[in-house]
């Protein structure tokens, strides 16, 4: 499997007050093909982050003058939606789970594996979008090109249409369907493309935090404003705004956002004039919003104002044809960030995961092919290699059928075989009789419904 090679490498700074730990980070990183940049304090990371392109920054948590914290704050003003990878002492790993809260990617205990680094880095960037480049616009133009079922083909068409406007958007689905990628999507292909695309993640901003994030503040509004901040609404200006899980905001919230949709003005906290602003929303939820309306939860104006159109992402065993084709996309390209020329994926993988329900959608297929990647042997993917991660066997997942055919008399039958192989730690001959059935044909029906009896055993 040929690696694509990426025509811009990306630019990551680092910021320390160790010149040590400075020096062998960015040795050690240029030798992976990326871009480094170094600062020794957090005023040297923003004089260059003004200057610079960077793709991600990775920052101490505890120096000297300005600590990893504040240089965030700063650095998201400059560039928001910077990735930003913490490094961390013992001592500051409590800080640095704060800072993964208040918007960091991730944090890694020092010390830390090089290629542990590296590794964490190529995932991330793999999921933001570049600074530079059009390598995961591409991407997203290319799920267009990959779909192989029936329903995502007619979703796309839907989108390219919807794309071409200018209304608001509601995109419905379960978590992990994708739908901040059909969001992403909809920007790109449409006129505003050239212009910020930025996420507001509505479930994880703490609700306290959430109105200054979109709406920004004056310095002294309140107790923690020591600057003026720009909101995420502002920066979305001629570009795209995308709040995603809507279902969980606040009604004090609900009420600001939909004036703000109604008027198309924004006001700082703290601030006595408006701003107007020209940005296009994209809201995505997996609640069911039409419930919260009769709970009394959400405000049925405002979901009026958000599903100008709706468009409701399928689940992925609802699309299975699509299955193979995006595990093929991920197999090539966690074996091309591991490193390795190519992995193959033979027939009983495929079968595996095309019948695996999937509750955690693409999501759940992409980060078990991650790790089945780590793990696999000789270069072929079995399922094994993903069962290890967690993944639990056919066997396990099939006690409680799929909720689209839990009536079938075959699920039912298949579910009775694997509770009696349970309770008799899966001896057949045990389970049969508990079954009142022959060794012959529950021999056939462990086959039949390609039971993993040995997997049974195994767990008792
Ligand atoms: N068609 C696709 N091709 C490649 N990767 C995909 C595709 N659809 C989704 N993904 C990947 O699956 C993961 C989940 O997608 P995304 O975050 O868009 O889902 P979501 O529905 O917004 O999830 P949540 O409800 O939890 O926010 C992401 O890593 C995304 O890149």
């Amino acid at each position: 499997m040929a690696q694509v090679p990426n025509p811009i490498p990306s630019s990551i700074l680092i910021v320390d007050d160790d010149p040590h730990v400075l020096q062998v980070l960015e040795a050690r990183l240029q030798s992976s093909g990326f871009n480094i940049l170094t600062a020794e304090s957090g005023q040297e990371a923003l004089r260059l982050l003004k200057d610079n392109r960077v793709d991600l920054m990775i920052s101490d948590m505890k120096m000297p003058g300005m600590s990893g914290m504040e240089v965030m704050a700063k650095a998201r003003d400059l560039q928001p939606g910077l990735p930003i990878i913490f490094l961390t002492a013992f001592s500051t790993v409590a800080d640095a789970v704060q800072a993964v809260k208040a918007g960091a990617v991730d944090y890694l205990p020092k010390p830390f594996d090089g290629r542990q680094l590296v590794y964490k880095l190529r995932q991330v960037l793999s999921e933001q979008p570049r600074a530079a480049g059009n390598g995961d616009e591409d991407a997203l133009i290319g799920d267009m090109e990959a779909a192989a079922s029936p329903k995502m083909k007619e979703l796309y068409t839907l989108v390219q249409r919807v794309a071409q406007s200018d209304v608001n958007v509601l995109i419905l689905g379960e978590s992990g369907v994708g739908k901040e990628r059909i969001a992403r999507l909809i920007h790109r292909l449409s006129a505003r493309h050239k212009h910020p695309f930025v996420v507001v993640d509505c479930g994880s901003t703490p609700a306290g935090l959430l109105e200054s994030e979109l709406f920004g503040h004056v310095r002294g509004a309140f107790t923690h404003a020591v600057s003026d901040k720009r909101g995420l609404i502002d920066t979305a200006d001629k570009g795209t705004l995308f709040l995603d899980e809507i279902g969980n905001i606040s009604s004090d919230m609900q009420v600001r956002l939909l004036r703000f949709l109604e008027d198309r003005k924004i006001r700082r906290i703290g601030d006595l004039k408006e701003n107007s602003v020209d940005c296009r929303v994209l809201a995505a939820t997996n609640a069911d919003l039409v419930q919260e309306i009769k709970k009394g939860n959400f405000r049925e104006d405002l979901y009026y104002r958000l599903r100008v159109v709706t468009l409701q992402i399928p689940s992925l065993r609802e699309r299975r044809e699509d299955i193979p084709v995006l595990a093929k996309h991920f197999v090539q390209s966690y074996a091309c960030q591991s490193g390795l020329p190519s992995v193959q994926v033979p027939k009983e993988t495929v079968d595996y995961i095309t019948k695996y329900p999937w509750p955690g959608n693409v999501r759940e297929l992409k980060n078990a092919i991650e790790a089945g990647i780590v793990l696999c042997r000789g270069n072929v993917l079995r399922p094994e290699d993903m069962h290890q991660s967690g993944l639990p066997t056919l066997a396990v997942t099939a006690e409680a059928p799929a909720a689209d055919d839990s009536f079938s008399l075959e699920d039912t039958e298949r579910g009775a075989i694997i509770r009696a192989l349970k309770q008799t730690g899966g001896i057949q001959k045990e389970a049969a009789k508990l079954l009142g059935i022959s060794r012959r044909a529950i021999h056939y029906k462990i086959k039949k419904y390609e039971i993993d009896a040995h997997s049974l055993r195994a767990r008792q």
